[in-house]
């Protein structure tokens, strides 16, 4: 028995060295060959790898521990991920899922600065929210899109579940509650059915900062997520306080590199038509006649005028695509074309 421990403890033993070796050998293999250590590839092996799982291990277990092998080799060129902080936010747990916990990462306070960061190249990957399924396009986002030229290479999505943190016991005490804007949004009913919507609502940033103020100021409140409270040290009053269950927020990539064309792409751009009649039709109809299927189709005001966003199945150098994109050229801003990660939230 003792005999066969032993054995078994050698070969475990031998497997981790063999494990440790092909680390090394991946490490070897990517400093002589930097164009491999590219987000696209990484997404496309994990895949690959997913789907060659013949002991059917958990694919989050899967993506986590590739997402740590993979996290190393971006401080070989000091390459940094840039993300709407401060840590412990939404976005930040979405970066996590994309790079891994141990990466290059840094936070910024707000979405036009991870735009900035990433166009000045302090990082190579930046990380914004874009849509949340309860009450849609990020406008933030969007209007940086407008106003930076930078590409969309990756997407993720998130479970978002709020909690209503503060350090009074009774809600009737508190006076102030801070959040952001499309956070407020997402709990609606909860804080009218406890009278919350009477009380002041302040508007920053981010859901960790706000857990920050509440945790400082007397008789306020915070909406934010369960790490943001226990990063701020703030009491948990109500869990799970999103109007819908299945509350999610999609999340992009954005860098100044291009993917290179994929197969199984998806590509968004943003589109600034004529007021005139049937502009929308006459162009959503390039689209039918060249059978490229329409994922979203999504209005928002920029600087006062309407713009959509929209999403297509195809990657943005396909000849039919190309087509569409040269003819509507003056009214089309291309974001970039990236992996399906997800059909729609
Ligand atoms: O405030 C945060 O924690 C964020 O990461 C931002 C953000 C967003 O703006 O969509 C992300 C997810 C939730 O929808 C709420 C807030």
């Amino acid at each position: 028995m003792l005999e066969n421990k032993e054995k078994n403890l050698k070969k475990l033993c031998s497997i981790n060295e063999k494990i440790l070796e092909l680390l090394n050998k991946k490490n070897i293999l990517l400093e002589n060959e930097p164009s491999l250590n590219s987000f696209l590839i990484k997404q496309k092996l994990l895949e690959k790898l997913n789907l060659n799982n013949y002991k059917k291990l958990d694919t989050k277990y899967i993506n986590q521990v590739f997402n740590e092998i993979y996290s190393n080799s971006f401080f070989y060129d000091n390459e940094k991920i840039v993300y709407l902080g401060p840590e412990g936010s939404y976005t930040h747990e979405a970066s996590i899922n994309l790079f891994g916990i141990n990466n290059n990462y840094y936070s910024v306070n707000s979405i036009k600065n991870i735009f900035f960061e990433v166009e000045e190249g302090r990082a190579k990957y930046g990380i914004v929210p874009i849509e949340n399924s309860s009450n849609g396009i990020v406008g933030d986002t969007i209007n940086c899109f407008d106003n930076y030229n930078l590409n969309i290479i990756g997407e993720t999505v998130l479970d978002i579940h709020h909690t209503l943190v503060s350090n009074c016991s009774k809600t009737q005490d508190i006076k102030i509650i801070y959040s952001k804007d499309i956070a407020f949004d997402q709990c609606s009913i909860f804080l009218e059915n406890y009278h919350l919507n009477e009380v002041k609502y302040e508007y920053v940033d981010s859901t960790t900062k706000a857990a920050k103020l509440a945790a400082q100021t007397p008789n306020s409140a915070a909406i934010c997520s369960k790490l943001a409270a226990k990063t701020h040290n703030i009491p948990i009053l109500f869990e799970s306080i999103e109007d819908k269950k299945d509350n999610k927020t999609r999340f992009l990539i954005i860098s100044k590199f291009e993917n290179e064309r994929n197969d199984n792409t998806k590509t968004s751009i943003i589109v600034k038509l004529p007021n005139t009649q049937g502009s929308l039709i006459n162009f959503l109809n390039d689209f039918k006649k060249a059978k490229i299927n329409l994922n979203k189709i999504k209005s928002h005001i920029v600087k006062g005028i309407s713009t959509f966003f929209i999403e297509f199945e195809g990657d943005k150098n396909d000849k039919e695509v190309q087509k569409i994109i040269k003819k509507h050229n003056s009214h089309i801003k291309v974001l970039g074309s990236y992996m399906k990660q997800i059909e729609d939230i």
